[in-house]
């Protein structure tokens, strides 16, 4: 076997950061390397890491970027630098070989320390628009890992590699559709709707599925994954409706998916990449805040490839949705054919393709 490596990664502040952090993770320590995550204080870093009892998780302060003409730009510069000592003493301590940002101003730190000590340093942006943080952080690394092949015209003059956004080791295999439903209680022969706003939740898409479910055909089923925020006030709208079920934050996404036949949700990276993995067709509302519109830009190229509607926030109310939704479900041509189109999006070796290179740079 060739030499065993000590890899950071640093994937804190968001699901779609982390998810695919722990998914390398998995990959490199079964391949014989040790690793450690680097996370924030957040309670979503938290809530979404407890089950990954067998990895090492260590926190570092999250750096959010605020407006560039704002009076906090000096703090913020002040604790990225301060940020980016703690992470050089770290790096030092556990005696680090590479470092892997895997997005975000989180990632720019460890990153930035790792290139000042030397190490190998690479980040992954899994967004069809890459984010600025991590335009800034491909300046200190080795190469750039894309999720998808729209995000290399923003790294001029990088050493990019398309490697697809990795899926955690659980998602690989799915459950079948029999023991997703089991572990909702939903009765698995009837369809099932899975609404998801990304892994902090979706206020509005909250309110758009709850109102929507008194118009959906009666035998429709709803999964609903609400976020852990607003957990008790969509249970509480949704009340006595048979056959919606509620879920705060879902630490069960494989069976999640295994249960489901279509999906409403944000276009947040790391879920569309699930979504193609399950191969399920999706109707997708781009969060309209995203940054630099990289939801739209994310959701356009699952609706250009033919794997989902793509429909804008201000164009959709409780109605139009429900149709949508009864529309498709009902419609098992449309649904064959968006989820064929769905799973050609896959890109199952997305954490071997990444963690082959980092060891190809190494030895
Ligand atoms: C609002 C916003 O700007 N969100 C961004 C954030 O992702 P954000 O974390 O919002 O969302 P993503 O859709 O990328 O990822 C969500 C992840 O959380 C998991 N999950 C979600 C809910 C739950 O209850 N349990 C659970 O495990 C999903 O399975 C998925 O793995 O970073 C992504 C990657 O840069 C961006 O594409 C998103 O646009």
């Amino acid at each position: 076997m060739s030499k065993s490596l000590k890899v950071v990664i640093a994937c804190g502040g968001t699901g779609g950061h982390l998810f695919p952090g722990i998914a390398v993770a998995e990959t490199l320590k079964a391949r014989g390397h040790d690793v450690m995550l680097l996370i924030s204080k957040k309670s979503v870093d938290r809530e979404a890491s407890a089950k990954y009892g067998d990895l090492r998780f260590e926190t570092v302060e999250a750096v959010a970027k605020p407006k560039t003409l704002s009076p906090r730009m000096i703090p913020f510069l002040w604790r990225l630098w301060k940020t980016a000592g703690t992470c050089k003493r770290l790096l030092k301590q556990y005696q680090a070989d590479v470092v892997l940002g895997m997005g975000g101003f989180t990632s720019l730190p460890p990153v930035y320390a790792g290139h000042r000590l030397g190490l190998k340093t690479f980040v992954h942006d899994s967004n069809a628009r890459p984010g600025r943080a991590n335009i800034l952080t491909s300046r200190f690394c080795t190469r750039v890992f894309l999720g998808v092949k729209e995000g290399k015209p923003f790294f001029t003059n990088r050493d990019t590699v398309v490697t697809g956004t990795p899926v955690r080791a659980e998602m690989v295999n799915l459950p079948s559709r029999a023991e997703g439903a089991a572990a909702f209680g939903l009765d698995p022969s009837r369809p099932v709707l899975l609404v998801m706003g990304g892994s902090q939740g979706a206020k509005r898409l909250n309110d758009l599925a709850a109102e929507s479910s008194s118009k959906l055909p009666a035998g429709i089923q709803v999964l609903h994954i609400a976020g852990t925020l607003d957990f008790d006030r969509v249970k509480a709208t949704v009340a006595g409706r048979e056959g919606y079920v509620v879920v705060g934050f879902c630490d069960k996404m494989a069976l999640a998916y295994a249960a489901s036949d279509l999906i409403l949700a944000r276009s947040g990276a790391s879920s569309l990449t699930e979504v193609a993995h399950a191969g399920l067709p999706s109707i997708l509302v781009p969060f309209p805040y995203s940054a630099d519109d990289h939801q739209i830009r994310n959701a356009e190229v699952f609706s250009n490839a033919g794997a989902a509607e793509l429909v804008h926030e201000r164009d959709l109310d409780a109605g139009k949705l429900a149709n949508l939704a009864s529309g498709i479900l009902n419609d098992l041509q449309t649904r064959e054919r968006m989820a064929q189109a769905a799973r050609a999006l896959d890109t199952p070796d997305a954490s071997a393709r990444i963690c082959d290179a980092i060891e190809a740079t190494l030895h």
